[in-house]
């Protein structure tokens, strides 16, 4: 990695993450809250946080609500990340984040967000456009809120892939279903995910194996599908890992596959072969399960998850 790679993480929809902390949350009751958190996130804000924890320069951008924008620039003014949001007016949507510490589980309740207007999205345009004087990644992370076109990932895929970025993709639906096949660098679907991109559900690692072969085949460099604690399976053309995580104390999920996505954007900087960007990927998601909001854990920390990490060529598991 040189000093001056610059990575930039676009956020359509971003959002500030309001975490409860209920043990034994149960729908249909009255629940009580234990301890709470908010947090400035999304999934490209999340990017950001981690990267800039690790050193590269980052910028992040997107769709932003003027309105409650403080956590935001107060997270990046914290961790020396270039602001390029377009602020709209409005407020930023808040996504709320039950942690269940008994069940040992997390309910996401995600809004739909804000509805930028046309002019909003030219400056957007506009942003990308001027980023990519001294950008050399964009990753592209969320959902697209209303009154963003389908196509948007697929359009910038190709925008960029035209000036000779990298480009990391991590959507879901029809806005990752349109852009898959525009040449990413980089995917990271978790299974359901995948499952919904190819309109199938899979099961057992021999058929995601299958289903993310078939992706690189279509032209993308990497495809990463994230399975929750089961770990993760790392697929290009010349080879497939998969990446068991040790057992650890989970604090939330909430980030989890942001700081893969981060860790391999990381690794590849670093020139890592394939089973050592999916132990790094996978470290930096353990370093986000033992933090609340988009931080990770010391480089000490995260090095000593990475040994933790079995890695196993795929074709002897699958
Ligand atoms: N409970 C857990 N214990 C250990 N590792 C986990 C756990 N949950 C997630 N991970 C790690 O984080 C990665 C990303 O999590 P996942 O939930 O699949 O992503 P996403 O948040 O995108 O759905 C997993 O592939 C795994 O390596
Ligand atoms: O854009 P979406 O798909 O609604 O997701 C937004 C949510 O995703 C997150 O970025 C978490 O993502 P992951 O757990 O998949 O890493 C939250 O911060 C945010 O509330």
């Amino acid at each position: 990695m040189t000093n001056s790679t610059k990575i930039a993480t676009l956020s359509l929809n971003p959002a500030i993450d309001q975490t409860a902390r209920v043990p034994e949350f149960t729908a249909g009751r009255v629940n009580r809250v234990e301890q709470e958190q908010s947090d400035a996130g999304g999934k490209g804000v999340n990017v950001a946080s981690f990267l800039a924890d690790f050193g590269p320069r980052v910028a992040a951008t997107g769709l932003l609500g003027a309105a409650n924008a403080e956590p935001f620039v107060a997270l990046f003014a914290r961790k020396g990340i270039e602001d390029r949001f377009v602020r709209l007016p409005g407020r930023t949507r808040v996504n709320v984040k039950i942690v269940d510490p008994i069940l040992d589980q997390v309910t996401d309740i995600n809004f739909p967000g804000l509805e930028p207007h046309p002019d909003d999205l030219l400056r957007l345009t506009e942003t990308i456009d001027s980023l990519c004087a001294d950008t050399d990644w964009f990753v592209l992370s969320g959902s697209v809120p209303a009154g963003v076109h389908a196509t948007i990932y697929a359009e910038l895929v190709t925008r960029l892939k035209a000036r000779g970025k990298q480009v990391v993709l991590d959507a879901s639906g029809a806005p990752f279903a349109e852009a898959v096949g525009r040449g990413p660098d980089i995917i990271k679907p978790n299974i359901e995910e995948l499952s919904e991109l190819v309109g199938r559900p899979l099961k057992g690692r021999a058929e995601v194996l299958a289903a993310a072969r078939s992706l690189v085949e279509q032209g993308v460099g990497l495809v990463a599908v994230s399975m929750g604690a089961a770990g993760a399976l790392f697929v290009e053309r010349d080879g497939a890992v998969f990446a068991t995580p040790p057992a650890v104390k989970v604090k939330s999920t909430v980030g989890a596959g942001d700081a893969m996505v981060a860790g391999l954007v990381v690794g590849t900087l670093h020139g890592l072969d394939l089973a050592g960007r999916a132990r790094l990927a996978t470290a930096f998601s353990l370093g986000a399960l033992c933090e609340l909001g988009p931080n990770l854990p010391g480089a000490e920390v995260v090095e000593s998850f990475a040994a933790r990490v079995q890695v196993s060529a795929l074709d002897a598991v699958a």
